[in-house]
Formats: C-alpha cells, structure tokens, sequence
C-alpha cells in the first residue's frame, strides 16, 4: 500500500463534477505515477479539462477525492498546490522579457536572487534556448513562446505539470516538433506531465499511458498498445486508430477465446482484457483494424477468409487503401503496404480477404453500456 502512494503522484479516486445538474466528470478514478506522461484523449465536451482543472485545483470535485502525493488536496486552491498548468493562450507577460517571465513565480516566493539566476538559466537549457534570457516576448516564434511557457512552469519544480492543449493553435509540422521537444524535456526532466488533447495521434506519440474519456466517463487507461490493441468498447475501438466493426453474437467461451455468429459464419475471436466475461446471447461488435485485413494471395491460407469485391481504391503512397464488399455484402475496409512494383488490385476486381483470428477483437457495444450504465441508479 505505501509503496503505491510513494510512486503515485496524482490521483483522482471517484471524482464527479456537476454542472447545472449535468455530470462533466462522472465517478472517474486515475493514478499517475511519478514521472509518467499522460494523455487525456477524448472528443469535445467529454470532460478532459474539467478533469485536468480538478487535478490543478481550478475546480473542486462535488464528490471523491484528489491526492497529490498521497495527501488529500480536494478542497486546496491551485495557488495552494505544487502543481502547474499550460494552456492553449500561453499568457506569457507581454512587457516582460524572456528571463523575467520565467523568474516572475520565483520571485513572488522571494527566491533568492543567485537562485533564481541559476534556475532560470538550468530551464532555459533545458529548452534548448540558453541565450534568449534578454529577448522580448513579442520577438519569439510560435514554438519558442511555447518553449518559454514549459520553461516558465518547470523553473518551480512542480510535482505535476498539467497541459491543456497547449499545441493545438500551432501549425502541423510545428506541432510535430513540439511533441518531440516536449517528451524529450519531460524525459529530461524527470517530471510528471498530464496532456489533454482531442487528437489520437498527439497521444499515441507522447504518452506512456492515455485515459480515453467520453461524456464525462473514463472508458479506459492503459498503454498506447494496450488501447489499441484491446481496446474497452467499440467506442474506444474507433476513436483510436481505424477499424472494422463487424455486428456479432457471443457463442460461447473456450481458453480466453470467444466463438462469436457472424452472419452465420462461426468465428473464433480474442475475447475482451477487461470487465465481466462475455455471455452467450450477448450482442456486440468485432473490431478488425484496416491493417489487419489480408487481401489476395496473403488471405488463402486463412481461417476466416470469404471473397470480396473491390469497390474502391485509394493511393497513399505506402499504403494502398481498398475498400471491398464481401460475398455477404458486408463493407470493410483493408489497407495493405505499397510495395513499388507490388501487387495492386483495381476497381471491379474478385479477391480473397481474410483476418488472423487473434487479430479479431470482441469488442462490448459501447451505446448498449451506455444505455445499461443510464438505466442504472447513482
Ligand atoms: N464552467 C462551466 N459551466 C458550465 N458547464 C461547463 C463548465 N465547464 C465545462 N462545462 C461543460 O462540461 C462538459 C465538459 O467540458 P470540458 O471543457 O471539460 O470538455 P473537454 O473534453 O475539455 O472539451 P474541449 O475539448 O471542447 O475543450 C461540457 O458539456 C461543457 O459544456
């Protein structure tokens, strides 16, 4: 037990957060451990920054708790917490310097003043940008303010540094860069940071585990691999990457897999990680990713294979993207590798298409929880 409470520094256990009657945050529990990269991922209005404002103190929770190193922060102000936070306006001090922004919250604590040169000249390296100490604010680029504002945060040694979508106004190959750059300091650094973004890719690149949320729930927390590998529902399962999702019933269970009816075809699938074991009669869906549909020559040998047409085809330089319709009249979609001098198959083409059976998920109904968890009392 303490051993966990050294290691976490962060944790929301229960948390809800009302609105005008409407639940933001809906009994959501999380552990960060120290020097983790989070990621908060979710759609529009799904709850992400009221989540990440309780954990700063900018919001209290109507219920549960928030411990910050093991003690209970729940009713302390952020300017009460070792916490910091990065928005998309970054705020920095427009009449001030670079040097002076960074070293305003040290001296406000009467910082020493070779301390505060020190601290600030350390995060300036940190940032890769060592002699910008005397440069006006209004003379960076979009990616060196956005430098300055992490620099600006890390020089008070915050236990947890909380962004919320700081790159989201920067252009794409910009915002590329700062992902790197921003995992490299937090690496650096040696520091927790929980990122909130709308954009799968953003979290997939940074984190070493993401929270997925939706209307106000957290639908899963695990590793870029585990969600996209076993992801929780078939919300989760097409919100992160991109997927065939098949309508099926369960069967039966045997050893960890699912026999699962699929337009009367018995499949055998790989049966969900997570949450009560799937009963025979249940309704659900089948998650196979676009890349895990073998197409041709690959699909003979296959177990679950059926023929399909090509419908449509798009060129993505190294990828070919197809979209077929089976024999059953089922849409799917496959994307293969592009190979120059490769195989590609055209429109009106007859073609295998088959899937390894471990490569198919049972996923739950995401809509159908939903509704349970509705009809269900608080
Ligand atoms: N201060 C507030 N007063 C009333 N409703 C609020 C307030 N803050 C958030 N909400 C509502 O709570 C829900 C969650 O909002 P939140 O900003 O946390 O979502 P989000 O996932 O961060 O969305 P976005 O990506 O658009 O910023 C939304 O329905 C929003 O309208």
């Amino acid at each position: 037990m303490t051993e966990i409470r050294e290691e976490t520094a962060i944790e929301a256990r229960g948390v809800v957060k009302r609105f005008g009657g409407k639940a933001a945050v809906d009994h959501v529990s999380l552990q960060v451990k120290r020097g983790e990269f989070i990621s908060l991922l979710g759609p529009s209005g799904c709850g992400k920054t009221t989540l990440l404002r309780m954990l700063g103190g900018l919001e209290h929770p109507d219920q549960g708790v928030i411990l910050l190193g093991g003690q209970d922060v729940s009713a302390i102000p952020a300017y009460g917490r070792n916490t910091n936070m990065i928005f998309q306006q970054l705020a920095l001090f427009p009449h001030m310097d670079v040097f002076n922004n960074i070293a305003y919250g040290l001296k406000v604590k009467k910082v020493p003043r070779a301390e505060i040169q020190r601290r600030v000249a350390e995060v300036l390296e940190l940032v890769q940008l060592p002699e910008y100490g005397s440069r006006a604010i209004t003379q960076l680029s979009g990616g060196q303010a956005q430098r300055i504002a992490i620099a600006r945060a890390l020089v008070n040694k915050p236990d947890v540094l909380l962004l919320d979508e700081p790159l989201s106004a920067l252009d794409m190959q910009l915002r590329l860069d700062m992902q790197r750059e921003l995992k490299r300091i937090q690496r650096e650094s040696g520091g927790t940071f929980i990122f909130v973004t709308h954009d799968q890719g953003e979290a997939l690149n940074m984190s070493d585990r993401i929270g997925v949320m939706r209307s106000g729930s957290l639908l899963q927390y695990g590793t870029p691999d585990e969600i996209y590998e076993r992801p929780a529902d078939s919300f989760v399962a097409k919100f992160i990457g991109e997927t065939n999702l098949l309508p099926v019933r369960v069967l039966g269970a045997e050893s960890g897999r699912l026999h699962v009816e699929w337009h009367g075809h018995r499949l055998q699938v790989a049966a969900p990680q997570s949450g009560p074991a799937a009963a025979a009669g249940e309704q659900g869906q089948l998650s196979i990713r676009f890349e895990y549909i073998r197409v041709g020559e690959e699909a003979a040998e296959l177990p679950n294979r059926t023929k399909a047409r090509v419908v449509d085809t798009v060129y993505g330089g190294t990828m070919m993207r197809y979209r077929l319709v089976s024999d059953d009249g089922i849409e799917l979609t496959a994307h293969r590798l592009h190979q120059p001098g490769g195989l590609r198959y055209g429109i009106g083409d007859i073609v295998d298409i088959g899937w390894r059976s471990e490569d198919a998920i049972y996923v739950r109904d995401h809509d159908s929880m939903e509704r349970d968890r509705e009809g269900r009392p608080a």
